[in-house]
């Protein structure tokens, strides 16, 4: 049935997931899991919150019936969960427990400037007025770990990406209502940075909305060239929309279209040289996605989904023109990762190769087929982001002829030599529209 009281359930779902690992501890105190076998885990989280914690919405049906008969139980482990971390308010409980690492990981705060907007130096002078302290550039991933406080520092592999600490909230900020600021996972703006079209290219991205990647590509290309994005979601496109005008992209035409019906032939097509393609997955990488099945999809969707992943790449390497393409997921799965690139790149025969990218990241493919090391995977533990993976592919020969805005050492033994210098995106100091407080 349609949701009647959206905001309600959207709280509702919100609040759950505020709460899910004090809801762990108490599921899991009471056995209610144990004595009710076929209550879904993550509805029993709901109905938990709801009976404990929330307003009591009128829904819920036979299993709020159920959740009921364990009031008791529930609120008995609820007073001994709060005498044991010694707090008397529920939202005490919130806090991590001493010495405790509850839930999810806690992942940095990001922040990309958008240099379509303004440029690093200024949005650094910006935060500093703001009363946070500068670092400078971190040396490791383990001092991005570290950050505390009104800390932050500039990311070590992307020269426009600054890093500051967990739960930082930027959202109502001013540099991020004005578009000066993006909030995007560190592992997403690795496809566009790597993709790295020169200004002036044509660009696709492929599966574009809500648009992060397409708005980092047209920073990228300085808004000069052209950007054809695609998507067949209605909603996030016009989400996508206003993200872009908000950004201040411009050259860019947006489609509502299945990028598998998009021709190739099209003469429209004819100067595209670069793709970013980050289709539908599983999304099992994302660390605060809502949970669902899809956090360990079975073997039938991974299936599903590999197949319409190799589809879609095939497809976009099939434009005439195309010389490089970044492919990129946000799932920890090999079947859409290193072996949906190495069916595409065999079915290729020798038309494309990898890329071996960013030769400093610590995280790289799968060893399922030689070479897969030029990938680039991420995760929690080891890069401090979300769980993600991309592969960049180059048509073979062409590499020569590609002007990149790429530093050289984003690139391994493979590209030497190719692009402009390390930084000069972000060591120049460019005239932008000055941030003011
Ligand atoms: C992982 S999301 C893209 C996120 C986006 N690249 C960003 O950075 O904001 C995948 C998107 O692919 C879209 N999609 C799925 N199948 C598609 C198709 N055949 N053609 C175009 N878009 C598709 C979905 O609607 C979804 O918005």
């Amino acid at each position: 049935r349609p949701p009647q009281h959206v905001r309600q359930l959207y709280a509702l779902v919100s609040e759950t997931l505020r709460y899910s690992p004090v809801l762990d501890a108490l599921l899991a105190g009471a056995a209610l899991l144990q004595a009710e076998k076929k209550l879904p885990p993550h509805l029993a989280k709901v109905l938990v919150y709801d009976l404990l914690f929330g307003k009591g919405l009128k829904c819920g049906g036979r299993w709020k019936a159920l959740a009921r008969r364990h009031r008791a139980r529930l609120q008995a482990e609820l007073a001994r969960l709060k005498v044991q971390r010694k707090v008397s308010r529920n939202e005490d409980l919130l806090a991590p427990a001493e010495g405790a690492s509850l839930g999810a990981p806690q992942l940095p705060r990001y922040v990309r400037v958008n240099t379509l907007k303004t440029c690093v130096d200024d949005v650094i002078d910006f935060f500093k007025r703001q009363g946070y302290s500068y670092l400078g550039k971190a040396a490791s991933v383990e001092e991005l770990s570290s950050l505390s406080g009104k800390k932050f520092l500039l990311d070590l592999h992307l020269p426009e990406l600054l890093v500051f600490p967990p739960q930082t909230d930027f959202h109502n900020n001013q540099l991020y209502t004005s578009g000066h600021i993006i909030l995007q996972d560190k592992a997403s703006c690795l496809p566009a940075f790597l993709l790295s079209p020169a200004a002036g290219s044509h660009v696709i991205d492929a599966c574009a909305a809500p648009g992060n990647k397409t708005s980092h590509v047209a920073a990228i290309l300085k808004n000069k060239g052209q950007i054809f994005a695609f998507d067949l979601d209605t909603k996030r496109l016009a989400t996508m929309n206003t993200m872009l005008m908000r950004a201040g992209v411009t050259s860019f035409e947006l489609a509502q279209r299945d990028f598998l019906t998009v021709d190739p032939r099209d003469s429209k097509y004819s100067k595209v040289t670069h793709i970013l393609l980050d289709p539908s997955c599983s999304g099992s990488g994302m660390v605060n996605r809502v949970p669902t099945e899809e956090a360990a999809p079975s073997a039938e969707r991974l299936q599903a989904l590999a197949g319409f992943q190799r589809k879609i790449l095939s497809h976009a390497l099939s434009f005439p023109a195309v010389r490089r393409l970044a492919y990129s997921t946000c799932s920890v799965h090999q079947e859409e990762n290193e072996d949906v690139v190495h069916a595409v790149l065999q079915e290729q025969g020798s038309a494309f190769r990898l890329v071996n990218v960013l030769p400093a990241w610590p995280c790289r493919g799968v060893a399922t087929f030689p070479g897969a090391e030029c990938c680039l995977r991420a995760s929690p533990a080891e890069t401090l982001t979300n769980g993600f993976f991309v592969a960049v592919l180059e048509r073979c020969g062409e590499e020569a002829a590609v002007p990149s805005s790429l530093p050289t050492a984003a690139e391994g033994s493979l590209q030497q030599g190719r692009g402009a210098q390390p930084g000069t995106a972000h060591k120049k100091k460019r005239k932008k529209q000055r941030v003011k407080e």
